[in-house]
Order: C-alpha cells, then sequence, then structure tokens
C-alpha cells in the first residue's frame, strides 16, 4: 500500500516514517511538512533515522496525494480538515490521530468520510483501546454512587488538554452509564467547588517531562477505588496502530470508522 506521512518532521511524523518503512505491504511514497518547515528537501528516511528512502519532504500535497492509497495524519486539527478534502477528492484512506479536534472538524471528516474511508481515533493503541472498552464494561456495571474521574499526563510538549484519549475514556465511561458525556464533564476544579455532584465525570490533565501518555480511570466507590490505568512506553504503539488502520482501510467502502472497528472490539 502506497503512504503518505503528513506532518512527517514531528514525533509522531519520525515514527510514522519509521513504522512504514519496517512494514512489509507499506510503501513511504510521500512526506509532507508544512510551508516554510525547514526539513522540505530533506531525505524522509533519513530525517525519521530510518536512512535513505528516496522520498524527498515536500509542502506540495496534491500531487503526492494523486498517487498514493492512504494517508497518515498526526499533525493540528486545521491540517487534519484541510487534508481531509483532498484525501476525499483523491480517494484515498484517510488514518487520523490528530487531538483537540473541534464538534465542527468532526462535522467536516465525517463529511469527507461521504467519499473515502477515514479512521479516527484519539489513541491508536491496542492497549488503550482495550481500556475504553474495559471502561465502558466497569461504568455499565457500576452505579452513580461509583464517582469516575479521568486523569492524564504527557510531556511538555504536547499543546492539548485534556489528551484525547481523556475524551475518548470520557465518552466509554458515559456510554456505559447511560448519560451523555457533555451533561456530566468537569473539566476544572479551584477554590470553593462545593460538593462533588453524583454522576460528575471528571478530567484532571498533567503536563511534565518526556511522558508519552499515561490514562487512568478511577471509579471511586463508598469505601473501595478501582483504577483502570494504561501506560504508553513508546510512540511505536501509536504509529504500528496506524499503519495497521491504513492496512486495514484498503478495498473498504467509505465511511468514518474509530480503531475499535479495525481492531474489532466493537462500541
Ligand atoms: N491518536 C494517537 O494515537 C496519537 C495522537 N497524537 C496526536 O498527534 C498530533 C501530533 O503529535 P506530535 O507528533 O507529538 O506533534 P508535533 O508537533 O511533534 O508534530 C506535528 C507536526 O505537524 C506539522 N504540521 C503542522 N501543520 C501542518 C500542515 N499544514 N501541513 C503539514 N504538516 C503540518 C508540524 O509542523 P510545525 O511544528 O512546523 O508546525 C509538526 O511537524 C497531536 O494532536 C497529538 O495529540 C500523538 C500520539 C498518538
Ligand atoms: O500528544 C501526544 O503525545 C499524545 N496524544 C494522544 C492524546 O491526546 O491522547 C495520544 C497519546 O496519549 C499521545
Amino acid at each position: 500500500m502506497r503512504l503518505i506521512v503528513v506532518g512527517a518532521a514531528g514525533r509522531m511524523g519520525r515514527e510514522l516514517i519509521r513504522t512504514v518503512a519496517e512494514t512489509d505491504g507499506a510503501t513511504l511514497v510521500g512526506a509532507i511538512e508544512r510551508e516554510g518547515a525547514a526539513e522540505i528537501g530533506a531525505d524522509a528516511g533519513e530525517l525519521a533515522g530510518a536512512g535513505p528512502l528516496g522520498v524527498e519532504v515536500t509542502d506540495d500535497a496534491l500531487p503526492v496525494f494523486a498517487r498514493a492509497d492512504g494517508v497518515l495524519d498526526f499533525t493540528v486539527p486545521a491540517a487534519t480538515v484541510a487534508f481531509a478534502e483532498l484525501a476525499a477528492q483523491a480517494r484515498i484512506a484517510h488514518v487520523i490521530g490528530t487531538t483537540g479536534l473541534s464538534d465542527d472538524d468532526i462535522e467536516k471528516l465525517v463529511a469527507a468520510a461521504r467519499h473515502a474511508v477515514v479512521v479516527q481515533s484519539g489513541n491508536m493503541s491496542l492497549g488503550v483501546n482495550l481500556l475504553a472498552a474495559l471502561t465502558r464494561k466497569v461504568a455499565a456495571a457500576l452505579d452513580a454512587d461509583y464517582d469516575i474521574e479521568i486523569v492524564e499526563m504527557h510531556h511538555r510538549n504536547k499543546v492539548d488538554a485534556p489528551s484525547g484519549t481523556a475524551h475518548m475514556l470520557g465518552r466509554a465511561a458515559a456510554e456505559g452509564r447511560g448519560v451523555e458525556i457533555n451533561d456530566h464533564s468537569v473539566w476544572t476544579r479551584r477554590g470553593h467547588t462545593g460538593e462533588r455532584k453524583r454522576g460528575d465525570i471528571g478530567f484532571q490533565t498533567l503536563r511534565g517531562g518526556t511522558v508519552v501518555g499515561d490514562h487512568t480511570v478511577c471509579f471511586a466507590g463508598p469505601h473501595e477505588r478501582i483504577e483502570l490505568t494504561h501506560r504508553a512506553e513508546d510512540r511505536g504503539i501509536f504509529s504500528r496502530g496506524a499503519v495497521k488502520a491504513a492496512l486495514w482501510a484498503r478495498g473498504r467502502k467509505p465511511g468514518f470508522y474509530s480503531m475499535a472497528d479495525v481492531l474489532g472490539l466493537g462500541e
């Protein structure tokens, strides 16, 4: 499968280039960066530490999309929405790991998915998608005597909060409980907050150092606590998930899919 990596010079971009280079059945045919980026013209493989691959980093997306079967996109929301239009026009699969997407952005991605396969997930790892499934199950088994708090920690360079994964886990908890997440989320606490409201789902964000990504869903009940935790130790878990999603997408009919679909975990 001929794949493009957009945001090629980023932390995930470089990881994706290495993963594509080492995956049977996948070939890197394009590497795209922002206009004016210092890496334009560099060999994508050398940039990623995979050795020369003969693919130059470019900011000219159109001709690259025309010769590919899929695009791997871990960039920023505005770029992802723009790439979704290009992928839809070219009828190629779009695998989206970008987080911090607004409801409006998601609507545009769903519209693009009428013409091409879109796989979008705030976390492409097997472990986190399993954690989301477990969170849904535990939330369904317990009543609101068990207070749900979601805690995440990431590296100091992360620009969005709470993480896409925390949002995903919050949605899973709300679905398990049979409530609407937007009616129950508590994003910050400071000062005289009053007592915790029954049924609230709280989110706490930590940032620092080089932490790849830690997530805990805590169910705090009467005299006991259940904590489900995932710790990412290497970005390869995300890039391998993304390449798996691209290979899964090949030949599939257009639509908006999740990593749970790719992994057969159901919703
Ligand atoms: N779903 C998942 O499993 C995971 C998701 N992520 C998400 O992926 C995203 C990227 O993370 P990370 O790699 O750490 O961030 P980085 O900032 O390291 O990488 C983003 C890259 O995208 C580039 N970029 C920005 N705008 C454009 C554009 N218009 N065209 C092409 N490239 C562009 C940036 O360039 P510049 O810096 O020059 O602006 C940068 O190189 C985040 O939203 C993060 O949360 C991360 C890990 C796993
Ligand atoms: O920005 C990151 O690094 C990560 N972002 C994703 C998120 O927002 O959940 C996934 C992962 O935890 C790493």
